[in-house]
């Protein structure tokens, strides 16, 4: 997929790897929506990005990926601004584990909400123009987190829902292919503030750091250039892309037939 021309969405475009996201969809000629519920500083990176990129080629929208209403209304108002939607990709997620049922209704049922609320514009089946998205999961989505077991849960959904959906698309016509990522620990906020964020798992803390020391850190812009790669190779649907800082691996998952 060339990119040039081509309408994309980002939601929890305004830190971090949605961040990051959006800067290499735009240096690649893509218009992009970012869709946060952190205005300010959604508002500032958005000065920013139209300073590098001029001022039409993109868009901020409020939208909090736990309202199914305020996803249509982004969606509509993206068609409305830019004519269609070529790319999503489903990034905003916290983590949790005290306010374990708003991880949920972030992770994995906002992944839900935007990838159905997305069909209508983008299936080829109803007028749309085909097209891919790329839902943001974690490597704790390949394996569990003992310090996190809902952010797991939710990561697990988002690669199962991913792939289910890639394989009902391939089998209805919808033109759209479906990928996830799932990077291992990367430098953002979402890391800052952990122990509080572990809830009644705070004491597992240290397993987990232990893990961070054996795994590494990647940059936003290292997971941002897999979601480019899984964008623009047309051949890639069905996929989770495994990211971590000595490389990159797309995952095999057992076969049930
Ligand atoms: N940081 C890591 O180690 C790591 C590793 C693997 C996967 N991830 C995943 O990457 C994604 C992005 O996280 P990040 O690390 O960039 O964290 P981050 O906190 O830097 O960014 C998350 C963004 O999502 C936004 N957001 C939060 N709740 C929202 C909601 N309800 N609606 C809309 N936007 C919302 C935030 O405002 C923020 O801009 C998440 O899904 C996270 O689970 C993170
Ligand atoms: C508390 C930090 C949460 C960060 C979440 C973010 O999504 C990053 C995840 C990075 C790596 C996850 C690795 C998961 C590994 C599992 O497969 C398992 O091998 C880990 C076993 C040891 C453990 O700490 O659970």
């Amino acid at each position: 997929m060339v990119l040039t021309g081509k309408t994309a969405v980002v939601t929890g475009a305004a830190m971090g790897i949605g961040k990051a996201i959006t800067e290499i969809l735009l240096q690649n000629g893509a218009k992009v929506v970012l869709l946060d519920v952190n205005e300010t500083a959604a508002k500032s990176l958005l000065e920013d990005l139209r300073k590098q990129h001029g001022q039409d080629r993109t868009l901020f929208l409020s939208c909090n990926v736990e309202s199914e209403e305020q996803i249509k209304a982004a969606f509509q108002k993206t068609v409305e601004t830019f004519g269609g939607i070529d790319i999503l990709c489903n990034n905003a997620g916290i983590l949790n584990e005290g306010e374990w049922e708003k991880t949920v209704s972030i992770n994995l049922l906002g992944v839900i909400r935007s990838t159905y609320a997305s069909l209508q514009h983008m299936n080829k089946l109803t007028g749309g123009r085909g097209g891919v998205i790329v839902n943001t999961a974690s490597m704790a989505g390949l394996g569990p987190l003992l310090s996190c077991p809902v952010y797991t849960a939710t990561k697990h959904g988002v690669v199962g829902f991913t792939r289910a959906m890639a394989a009902a698309s391939a089998a209805s016509g919808y033109g759209i292919r479906y990928n996830v990522i799932c990077p291992s620990f990367v430098q953002t906020e979402l890391l800052d503030n952990i122990t509080l964020k572990l809830g009644q798992f705070s004491h597992l803390e240290d397993a987990t750091q232990q893990l961070v020391e054996v795994l590494g850190i990647l940059t936003p812009s290292e997971v941002a250039q897999c979601v480019f790669e899984l964008v623009t190779d047309e051949t890639k649907n069905g996929e989770a892309l495994m990211i971590f800082p000595k490389g990159k691996q797309y995952i095999t998952f057992p076969s049930m037939q």
